[in-house]
């Protein structure tokens, strides 16, 4: 596919998850329908689309429209590109710029349109963000880096870069976590690679695996990650010590993979179900990885930005405070509670642990951090509560 060809085809997927399809289902189905694409064709397709949907609302103004065509015309031009250049209506690039297509568009108006976020989340957003709000924002319009997690309980991170270097993944050491690896090139071989498919490293964001880190795991505790998802943070936990593993979460559909994910990291991991959840307990430390809005995750997923809505927000922090007050019933005396979010927001983070320390007399934080995404990894929020012994 010629360069314009690419960008025809951002183009008609665009249009497909404008109408209300999940950009994964809107590029599915190109795919399905483009055989000839290459799988450089595909990932240039891919990159096309998701850039354009992190930064859907400010192109849309420079292209002046938010169609498919208006958001790859905003693209060229807040990157430079003279459209002339790619709507040549030659072969399959895009038709040519009808006159008022060329007349429309303007430079997004600074603040929320400028930086890509709805309005009407912005007040919460710069109020949760203080200073930071700008850069962050500006950070989740672009790409999101690649990091790994060396699995320490098979090899170490020496080893692990070397491994991937053999296989065309290259990597540095990433600050944020001793277990992180930032992967410099070659992410798409990643998949393939023996360190990868004998795993020796997962697919992990450093803040992921350093809020991992904090957790006070000792050898033969009984540790239940009750939103587990797909298992990135019970692998990661499980890597810590020796562990009595167990994993719970709503939509078990979630953790369909996590058995075999488990299995090639070594471990055990014990699937429960709500009655198992009551049947197994006590634990020693309970992680509630809350659903949320993903807002430190925009870059990877952004079309969250897009759906969330006020009420969808609403309905998060009751679930979040619902889910916390839940597993502290869960917990052994002196047992710990870690609440972790990929949140930006202060509702989502420091309000729900205030919230949970009003609602719990007796139980107190002793530790918190977040993650910015200006340092480089998703942005995340954790905290880890305890009762105070006399009220155990
Ligand atoms: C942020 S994701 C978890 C990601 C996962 N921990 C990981 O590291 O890959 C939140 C998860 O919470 C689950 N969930 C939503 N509501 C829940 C509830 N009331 N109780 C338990 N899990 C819930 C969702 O199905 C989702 O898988």
């Amino acid at each position: 596919m010629t360069p314009a060809a690419r960008v025809q085809a951002a183009i008609e997927i665009l249009d497909v998850y404008l109408a209300g399809k999940p950009a994964e289902q809107a590029l599915t189905g190109w795919a399905r329908l483009s055989r000839f694409a290459g799988s450089k064709d595909r990932a240039a397709v891919r990159d096309h689309v998701f850039d354009a949907l992190r930064a859907q609302r400010s192109l849309a103004a420079l292209g002046g429209a938010a169609t498919g065509r208006g958001l790859m015309l905003g693209a060229c031009r807040r990157d430079g590109v003279d459209p002339a250049t790619i709507f040549t209506g030659e072969g399959h690039a895009p038709v040519p710029l009808a006159a008022e297509e060329l007349a429309a568009g303007h430079l997004p108006a600074e603040g929320a349109e400028a930086l890509d976020i709805p309005d009407w989340l912005w007040p919460d957003f710069s109020a949760s963000l203080g200073e930071e709000a700008d850069a962050a924002a500006r950070t989740l319009q672009g790409r999101a880096p690649v990091h790994l997690r060396v699995n320490l309980a098979k090899t170490d991170r020496a080893a692990a870069i070397e491994a991937l270097a053999a296989d065309g993944v290259v990597c540095e050491p990433h600050p944020g976590s001793e277990t992180a690896l930032d992967v410099t090139e070659g992410a798409r071989r990643i998949r393939n690679s023996a360190a990868y498919l004998e795993g020796r490293v997962e697919l992990q964001d450093a803040a992921s695996q350093a809020l991992v880190e904090a957790l006070p795991l000792t050898d033969g505790m009984r540790v239940l990650d009750y939103c587990a998802g797909g298992g990135g943070k019970t692998l990661a936990m499980g890597a810590r010590g020796k562990l009595e593993l167990f994993a719970y979460d709503a939509a078990p559909n979630r953790m369909r993979d996590l058995p075999e994910r488990a299995a090639r990291a070594g471990l055990a991991v014990e699937i429960l179900d709500g009655d198992g959840v009551a049947r197994r307990a006590p634990f020693d430390l309970v992680l509630c990885d809350v659903p949320c809005s993903g807002s430190g995750a925009w870059r990877r997923a952004p079309e969250g930005k897009w759906r969330l809505t006020p009420e969808m927000l609403d309905d998060l922090a009751a679930t979040q405070a619902d889910i916390l007050d839940l597993a502290a019933g869960l917990l052994a005396p002196g047992g710990v509670l870690a609440y972790a979010t990929c949140s930006l927001l202060t509702r989502e983070n420091g309000d729900q642990i205030s919230g949970f320390l009003a609602r719990h007399p007796g139980w107190r934080c002793v530790w918190r951090r977040s993650w910015s995404v200006a340092a480089g990894t998703d942005g995340f929020f954790s905290a880890h509560l305890t009762r105070d012994a006399k009220a155990s």
